[in-house]
Parts: C-alpha cells; structure tokens; sequence
C-alpha cells in the first residue's frame, strides 16, 4: 500500500473535494493537473470554457475518471453556483477578467468580474462554513514608494522603498482616469470584504497575490487559438511576434520592470495551502519570484534569444520596436514600475521557495509555444488575404 501523505506537521493528508472556479483557465489548468497527478484529491470544475482541461476530461478511462468533474457555468447567473459550494469542502476562486487590456477599454465589465462577481462566493463559503481560497493579484499594491522619489534619489535603491510586503505596503494607484486600476481597486476591495468576513464571521480565508506566474496554456495566440485583434498578457504578446517573426512591441520603452514566476513552482505554492489550511488560513500569501526580476526590455531580448535557440530560427536583426501606451492600449493606461515579493510569510508559513530561473522557465515556455503554435502560424502567414 502507498504511505500516507503528509502535511507539514506530519499528519495524513485526508482527501477532499474542491469547488474550482475559473478551472478552465491558466492557472486553474495548472492546478487541476497537479491535483489529478499527484493528489487524491476530488475537483469540481467551473468554467464557461474547458479547452485547457480537455485532455484531464476526456477520454474517461483516464486513471483520475470520476475524480475530476467539469460544470459549464457563469458565476454572474447560475443558481448551480451555492449547492457546488455548499458540497465541497474547499472553494478555490480563480475567476476574473485578468488582461490589462481590458481595464481601461472594458472598466466595467472589470470591476464587476473582480468585485461584484465574486461576492456570491465569498458570501456562500462564510454563510456555510467553507474555506476559501481566492486569488487576488501582485497589482493591489499598485505603484512603489520609490517611483514618487526624485529620479537620482539614493533612496530609490534602499529595500524598504520597493519590497512588497503583505502586512506592510500601502496600495498606491492612479486618480481615476487612469482606469487601468479598475482591476486593482476591485481586487482590493474583494480582498478587503473577505478579511473583514473573517474577522466579523469567522471565515476560513486564504488569498493569494500571484506576481506574474507564466507558462504553457496562459492566454491565447491572437488570430490562431483567440480573437485576431485580442491583446493578451506579455508572454502570448511577445510569444505571437516571435512565431510570426514580427518585432517585440515594447510599451514607453519597456522601462516597467516585472519578476517572473514558472506556473511550476506557483502551483507548489498553492498545493502547500491547498494541504496545510492551519498553517494557510486567515492568511496573504506574496507568491512571485524575487530573483527573476527584469525589465520588460530584457524581457524582449531573452525571449527573442531563447526562441532562436529553440526555434532554430535566427533572431531578427531589428528584435523590439517601441510603442506608445496610448497607441498600445488606448487612453487611460498606468504601469506598476517595479514588483519584487517579499517572500518572509510564504517561507515562514508554508517553507516554499521558487526554484527555477527566468531562462529556464523561457526555455521550456517557448518550447511549447513553438511545438504548439508554429504550423498554424505558418498555415494563416501563406493563406491570401481575401479581396
Ligand atoms: N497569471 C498571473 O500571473 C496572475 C497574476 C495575478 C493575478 N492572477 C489572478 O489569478 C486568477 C487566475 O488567473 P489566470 O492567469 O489563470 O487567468 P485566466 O483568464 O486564464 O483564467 C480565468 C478563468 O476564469 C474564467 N471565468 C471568468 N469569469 C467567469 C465567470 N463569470 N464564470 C465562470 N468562469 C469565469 C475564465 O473563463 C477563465 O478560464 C485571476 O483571478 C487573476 O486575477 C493571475
Ligand atoms: O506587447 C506587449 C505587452 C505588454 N508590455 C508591457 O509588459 C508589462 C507586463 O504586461 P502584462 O500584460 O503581462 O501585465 P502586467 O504585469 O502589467 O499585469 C498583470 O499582472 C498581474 C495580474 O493581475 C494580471 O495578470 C495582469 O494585470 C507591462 O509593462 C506592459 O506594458 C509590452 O511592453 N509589450
């Protein structure tokens, strides 16, 4: 017989059932994998969308059949949502309106996907008693202290004026017309209600603040497997341009810098809380990669060398072009300037360390993109354009 597994105090891990909202999506695809792997573990699947679950769904002699169950719901309109709830023990909430492009061009439809949207689950897992975890995001903390101070200021080398602390950091956004923070405030006012719900109700809460997880399966190759015109996140922006051989679109200079996180070494994060509640409840966990900080510029050029290299293609001689926000994403964009996570609660709580580094994680992100993406591409680039 297998041996138990094991918490991190030593105690066996008792298999239960997870309410998975937004399952279809990046993140969810990833977690859903994981649980299926390497956990007991029974999922509830639910989504408007399952193409990222197909091959966990299908066919059904799959050795997790029975284990994994796929509902096609909205969770704006779908009386199914509290009965899911209230039969699982856990509820994991993953589903938002999550692209950039979307704040400022759709600030309504964003503010209701992260706020007004995820307050019938918040309400259904305190009114029953269930745990939740929700996923938040690195952006509630919006702009740093740094950014304010003069450009020459020693200061803005100084930690304490750029690290990202969940007890600590104040979140600072833009006035109102910058309606890219749409999405930031609705995040911090959903996080906000779910600590006061456990502070008033006794919730059973866990958030989670990713820092800019990446690889297989996030987003969608405009034109190929997403609309044409559709603007996703970095990775499938700069992804597409490689696979067409088309320059990198660098936005106000790529000066923004990011630290980049593999979906790999997120999903342990989330699986340690998944198994450890006491250690995880009442919690904000940073979950993000401090060492892997670059600017949106070095991004470009590591992605245009890795994609050579697995590629086989040479890199353009002319890699990046630079592209105004207002060209790029329209009127009443704003930018993070800097994101580096600080890492003491995760490691004190829960002992998790991300392991892998920005190459690597290019290296195997791009091999998928190419050995999934590059024949469709080169299928659309010789099709005639219609007259
Ligand atoms: N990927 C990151 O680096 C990152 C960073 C910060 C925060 N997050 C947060 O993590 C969560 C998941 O992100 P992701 O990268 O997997 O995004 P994603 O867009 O790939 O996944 C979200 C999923 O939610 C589903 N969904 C949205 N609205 C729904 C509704 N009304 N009913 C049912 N399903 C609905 C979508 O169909 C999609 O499959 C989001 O809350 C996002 O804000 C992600
Ligand atoms: O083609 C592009 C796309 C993006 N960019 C820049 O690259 C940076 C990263 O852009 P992303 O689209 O990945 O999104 P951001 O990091 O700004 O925000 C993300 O972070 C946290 C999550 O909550 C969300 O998934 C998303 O809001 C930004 O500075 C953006 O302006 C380019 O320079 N060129």
């Amino acid at each position: 017989m297998a041996s138990a597994r094991l918490d991190l105090d030593g105690n066996p891990i008792k298999p239960i059932t997870i309410c998975m909202i937004g399952a279809g999506g990046f993140i969810g695809s990833h977690l859903c994998e994981k649980l299926m792997n390497e956990t007991p573990h029974k999922v509830f699947a639910l989504d408007v969308y399952n193409d990222k679950i197909k091959h966990l769904l299908e066919p059904d002699t799959l050795p997790w059949a029975g284990r994994i169950q796929f509902h096609r719901l909205n969770i704006k309109h779908d009386s199914r949502l509290e009965g899911l709830i209230k039969i699982a023990d856990l509820t994991i909430n993953l589903a938002a309106i999550c692209t950039p492009a979307d704040y400022n061009t759709r600030p309504l439809d964003t503010i209701y996907s992260n706020f007004i949207d995820a307050l019938p689950v918040v309400k259904y897992c305190s009114e029953n008693n269930k745990r939740l975890i929700h996923f938040s995001t690195c952006e509630v903390y919006g702009k740093t202290i740094g950014s304010f101070l003069p450009k020459d200021s020693a200061l803005r080398q100084d930690p304490a004026y750029y690290v990202l602390k969940e007890d600590e950091s104040p979140c600072i956004f833009g006035s109102i017309e910058k309606q890219r923070w749409s999405y930031a405030c609705a995040k911090q006012l959903i996080e906000r209600l779910i600590y006061a719900e456990g502070a008033e109700n006794g919730l059973e809460f866990t958030i989670v603040r990713p820092f800019n997880w990446i690889g297989p399966r996030m987003d969608f190759i405009p034109g190929i497997d997403g609309p044409s015109e559709g603007v996703p996140r970095v990775l499938a922006c700069f992804s597409n341009n490689l696979l067409r051989g088309e320059p990198l679109k660098l936005v106000d200079g790529g000066q923004s810098q990011r630290t980049f996180v593999y979906i790999k070494d997120a999903i342990e994060a989330v699986l340690l809380m998944i198994e450890n509640p006491a250690r995880a409840n009442g919690q904000i966990f940073n979950v993000g990669n401090p060492n892997n900080e670059v600017t949106v510029r070095q991004l470009a050029e590591m992605m245009s060398q890795v994609y050579s290299k697995v590629s086989g293609e040479a890199p353009l001689e002319k890699p990046t072009i630079d592209v105004s926000s207002k060209e790029f994403y329209g009127e009443g964009y704003d930018d993070s300037d800097k994101r580096i996570p600080d890492m003491t609660i995760i490691n004190r709580q829960l002992g998790w360390n991300p392991k892998t580094s920005l190459w690597d994680l290019l290296e195997s992100t791009l091999t998928y993109q190419h050995r999934t993406y590059a024949e469709a591409i080169k299928k659309v680039i010789a099709k005639p354009v219609a007259s």
